[in-house]
């Protein structure tokens, strides 16, 4: 930058420009000798007679601007003389009375919005307010892009340069009048005509010193303060404003870095305050000086580094960031729809997730304000109403009210298009220095290591470099190491492309056992595989690299489980027929009590029948299910269903229960349990079909994380299944299972006495939802013969469907009806024929049942029509009662019964909800938990 010297040249000071000027001011800022402060006094009640300083105005002109450029003379130091001149020194007034405001650009975009921000200065009551702006939207970009513009000797820099003027004068001119808005055209016309002057030169040179650039750039900052200093001054409030370059002082420490000077800016800082600002202060973000005065920028997010700095040396209360949303979130909302926002995070935590890409702070914002304790609060200036994200300390609780503190895990963050670097040999073991080699060689390449992970039998080292640089430090490791390549010693330097990292950030995790066993559980169960991990001794993040493919959803997956995956599940119904729908209405029901009383969130995303399906990305509103599936439906695909179920909003717990008789749709199951999804249903074809697909259903149910529940499959919603799984896992074993598996064929025969005929017994329990799709299913016996086969299979036998020797009902002549309905009109005709073996059995004292047996002693099952004696218990039954006796080792003189309705819409639909609540980790004493919740709330049902 060349030899400092001291010049009146200096931009900083010469292009200073005046406070708001005071109407009555007995001293006129042309009379006076230049580089005087100026003490501002308001008349009329303003603020009379008080002393003020603002940014100090020393008239600039362009005829001195470009006598400077042409002298090389313009980016030379000079001392803040206005300062220097201060005589008076005054203590800057620190502590809890300040409070700091930032308000970016978005927040200062309109004359609208400045007037809000001058609002929401006015009504903070804190005795002090310090209030850091941002230019207006777009103009810093508008500002790099005119000096671009000029650089390259491109002449509409000129009409660039007029724009921003355009702007900034119909902003002035809807938010000020008169004499304020006189005073800011005059500066702002001085400015815009001193800018051509500069950018001129740069036109001419082609070319600009970062300090020129950095000097053109700050302008949009020099306006905004003085725009929101005259409107809030327009609605009576003392206020003046700060440009910055007085008083932030910088250390250059790179291009795109610099070191707040804390010594040399308290200096500045008593200087300014010695001439008694007003209580309220607008200042310039983004701008600041070298210790040479001469103007820099604080680069990247300047503005809120800013205000961290200024609020650091003022000692304030707390720093409040403005912005357009409504705090930190848990993850990328973009993302994770679910993500909420925090109300709290440590400095640590912000630190860390501002490292892995939040949209929250830049780190260096955070470190000026930590020393002090002074928290940071994000706020939404357009959501008043949100309280926001308060950066501090290591809250002890989540609020005033004591509130159970947030996740252990508060956070989670991605980056993405990376690569994974894993060097690996068994000479690497024990030998100093390879670490070293290694990091060096790709320090030599310049690329950026973003983890690094070595197991303890340093046998390999593995690392997260850019996607883009990984080619680079490829090549150099594979001829740096090429000899111990060659030797042996290292077996391979191996590239993993596309790669992201999935990084889980919170204070709390250090102190808390098992936090990265519940990350990884809810990474298994979403079927992600994990590359690498790495976790520092800070324990403040957790960080695993896996494929990019996979990034989203497994951010989704450690999202909920740490916010959501114990009360929300994402569900997917097909086959929205009898029990399809009496299931949603009964979710409907009861989704609100699930919520409020258990903190479980069911969302059906998706609802499929056979020609046409409806999906929802936030969960199909049930009041209206019947409706949305008409008016917003689309042609049924099942594979769009399933992926819109699962992956479109990943919540980990996805279950698609399958209400269809549907076989094809079965056939799905071994592939959904591979993806991570549950799969409930009461749909038998699956477990009674070809026996080595239901050996391979339970061999992948077993191996993998998730559920596969059919309880209603047998029995409708009597515990049949899980009582013979009861059975099975304590060690008892089973001998014979022996009932009336049948609804259907239970109501019949109980119903058949004689007063209506056989076809209308069936019409009653078709019309009472007992029967199959096709009723045929439950006469023809195999309905029942598939259970059979389920308990069978169950208990440990392997048997087909086809072992099992099943007495059909249906005459000969009706098995090939092509439908149900030709089928139910022609079976009155053989009414005689019930008739005649109804009578049969009466005579002789006895009822017809229609039983099932399962003999697992003798590896065979049976289902037929047997005959009762009255007294028998399978002769006692009412309605559509099923009743199974399960005679085992322990329940050998008197078989263990269960005995209920087991058939129909309502029971079934039960027995699939509460298979449906299963899946929840802790199920067995929170769904006890549930269910006497239910019951007390008057649920017979459970
Ligand atoms: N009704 C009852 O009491 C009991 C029924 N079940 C079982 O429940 C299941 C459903 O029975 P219901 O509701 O009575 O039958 P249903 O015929 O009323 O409903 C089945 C629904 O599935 C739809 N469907 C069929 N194939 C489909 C496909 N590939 N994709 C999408 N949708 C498809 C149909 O259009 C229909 O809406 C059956 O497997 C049945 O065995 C189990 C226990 C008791
Ligand atoms: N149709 C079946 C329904 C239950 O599985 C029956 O009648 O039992
Ligand atoms: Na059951």
């Amino acid at each position: 930058m060349g030899t400092i010297t001291v010049s009146p040249s200096n931009p900083a000071t010469s292009f200073r420009r005046r406070t708001p000027d005071f109407p009555n001011d007995s001293l006129s800022a042309s009379t006076l000798p230049p580089r005087k402060i100026f003490v501002q006094s308001f008349a009329g009640g303003k603020l009379a007679g008080r002393p003020c300083s603002g940014a100090m105005r020393i008239r600039s002109s362009s005829e001195r601007v470009k006598k400077a450029v042409s002298n090389n003379h313009i980016f030379s130091s000079v001392a803040d003389v206005s300062l220097n001149q201060a005589t008076e020194t005054s203590k800057v007034p620190k502590g809890e009375m300040w409070s700091v405001h930032k308000f970016g650009g978005t927040c200062m975009g309109t004359a609208e919005r400045i007037q809000k921000v001058a609002e929401i200065v006015q009504q903070d009551s804190s005795e002090r307010k310090l209030v850091i702006v941002s230019a207006m939207s777009k103009v810093t970009d508008m500002m790099y892009n005119l000096l671009y513009k000029a650089q390259s000797r491109d002449d509409s820099y000129t009409s660039s340069l007029d724009d921003v003027f355009e702007k900034h004068l119909l902003t002035a001119k809807e938010l000020l009048e008169e004499d304020d808005l006189e005073r800011f055209l005059s500066e702002l016309q001085n400015d815009i005509s001193n800018l051509k002057t500069m950018l001129r030169a740069i036109y001419i040179a082609g070319h600009a010193t970062e300090s020129f650039s950095d000097f053109v750039v700050g302008h949009g900052e020099l306006w905004s303060a003085q725009m929101l200093s005259y409107a809030i001054e327009k609605n009576g409030k003392p206020c003046c404003w700060m440009d910055t370059r007085e008083v932030l002082i910088v250390d250059p420490i790179s291009s795109n870095q610099v070191d707040p000077n804390y010594e040399e800016s308290e200096k500045k800082l008593e200087k300014w305050f010695a001439q008694r600002p007003p209580e309220t202060i607008i200042a310039t973000g983004f701008i600041a000086s070298t210790p040479q005065n001469i103007p820099t920028t604080l680069k990247r997010d300047g503005s809120d580094f800013s205000a961290a700095i200024l609020g650091a040396l003022v000692m304030a209360r707390q720093v409040t960031i403005w912005t357009d949303v409504d705090g930190v979130f848990s993850a990328d909302p973009r993302k994770v729809s679910e993500a909420v926002i925090l109300r709290t995070l440590s400095y640590q935590e912000a630190w860390e997730m501002s490292y892995f890409g939040a949209n929250v702070l830049h780190p260096r914002t955070i470190i000026p304000v930590m020393k002090y304790n002074i928290p940071i609060i994000i706020r939404n200036i357009f959501n008043l109403s949100a309280p926001g994200t308060m950066i501090c300390q290591q809250p002890e609780k989540e609020d005033g009210e004591g509130m159970i503190s947030e996740s252990v895990v508060k956070a989670f963050a991605t980056i993405d298009n990376l690569a994974l670097v894993n060097v690996e040999g068994t000479g690497m073991a024990g030998v100093p220095g390879t670490a070293s080699d290694i990091f060096g060689a790709v320090k030599d390449v310049g690329a950026n290591v973003i983890m690094i992970s070595q197991a303890s039998s340093e046998h390999s080292i593995c690392f997260a470099v850019p996607e883009k640089e990984v080619k680079a430090v490829s090549n150099i490791l594979q001829s740096r190491f090429r000899q111990a390549l060659d030797a042996g010693r290292l077996s391979q330097v191996e590239v993993v492309h596309n790669c992201s990292i999935l990084a889980a950030v919170g204070q709390k995790m250090a102190s808390t056992p098992g936090v990265s066993a519940t990350l990884f559980d809810a990474l298994a169960k979403a079927n992600i595989n994990v590359r690498a991990i790495a976790q520092g001794c800070s324990e403040y993040n957790i960080t695993v690299v896996l494929m990019q493919d996979d990034c989203v959803r497994a951010l989704r997956a450690a999202h909920s489980r740490f916010y959501l995956s114990k009360t929300t599940l994402a569900v997917g119904l097909i086959g929205p027929g009898l029990i399809g729908g009496t299931l949603l209405d009964q979710l409907r029901d009861q989704a609100a009590v699930l919520k409020e009383s258990f903190n479980i969130d069911l969302r059906v995303m998706g609802i499929s029948g056979t020609k046409s399906m409806a999906l929802s990305n936030s969960g199909i509103d049930l009041m209206r299910w019947r409706e949305h599936l008409k008016e917003k439906a689309e042609k049924a695909n099942l594979e769009k269903f399933v992926r819109n179920v699962q992956e479109n909003h990943f919540f980990p717990n996805t279950v698609l229960v399958d209400c269809t008789a549907d076989s094809d749709v079965a056939n799905h199951y071994c592939e959904w349990l591979q993806k991570g999804i549950h799969v409930i249903t009461p749909n038998k074809k699956a477990n009674s079909g070809p026996l080595d697909r239901y050996l391979k259903l339970r061999k992948l149910q077993r191996k993998s994380y998730t559920h596969y529940f059919y309880e209603a499959t047998v029995g409708a919603g009597l515990p049949i299944i899980r009582t013979l799984q009861g059975l099975l896992e304590t060690g008892d074993k089973i001998l014979q299972i022996e009932g009336i598996f049948s609804g259907t064929l239970s109501y019949i025969f109980n119903n058949f006495k004689g007063t209506r005929s056989f076809s209308d017994v069936v019409t009653e329990a078709k019309l009472a939802g007992y029967t199959e799709p096709d009723p045929r299913d439950d006469l023809s016996g195999s309905d029942v013969a598939r259970k059979v086969i389920i308990l069978a299979r169950e208990s440990g036998l392997k048997l087909e469907l086809s072992d099992i020797p099943v007495q059909n009902l249906v005459p000969e002549q009706l098995r090939d009806c092509a439908s149900s309905e030709e089928f139910m009109q022609k079976l009155p005709n053989f009414d005689d024929g019930f008739s005649k073996q109804r009578n049969d059995a009466e005579v002789e004292g006895e009822v017809l049942r229609y039983v099932g047996v399962v003999d697992v002693a003798n590896n065979e099952g049976a289902v037929e029509l047997r005959r009762y004696a009255k007294t028998h218990p399978f002769a006692q039954l009412w309605g559509s009662d099923n009743i199974i006796a399960f005679t085992t080792q322990r329940y050998r003189e008197q078989p263990l019964i269960v005995r209920g309705p087991g058939a129909g819409a309502e029971v079934t639909a039960g027995g699939v909800f509460s298979d449906i609540l299963r899946w929840k980790p802790q199920s067995n004493h929170t769904i006890q938990v549930l269910l006497d919740k239910l019951r007390e709330l008057g649920n017979s049902r459970f």
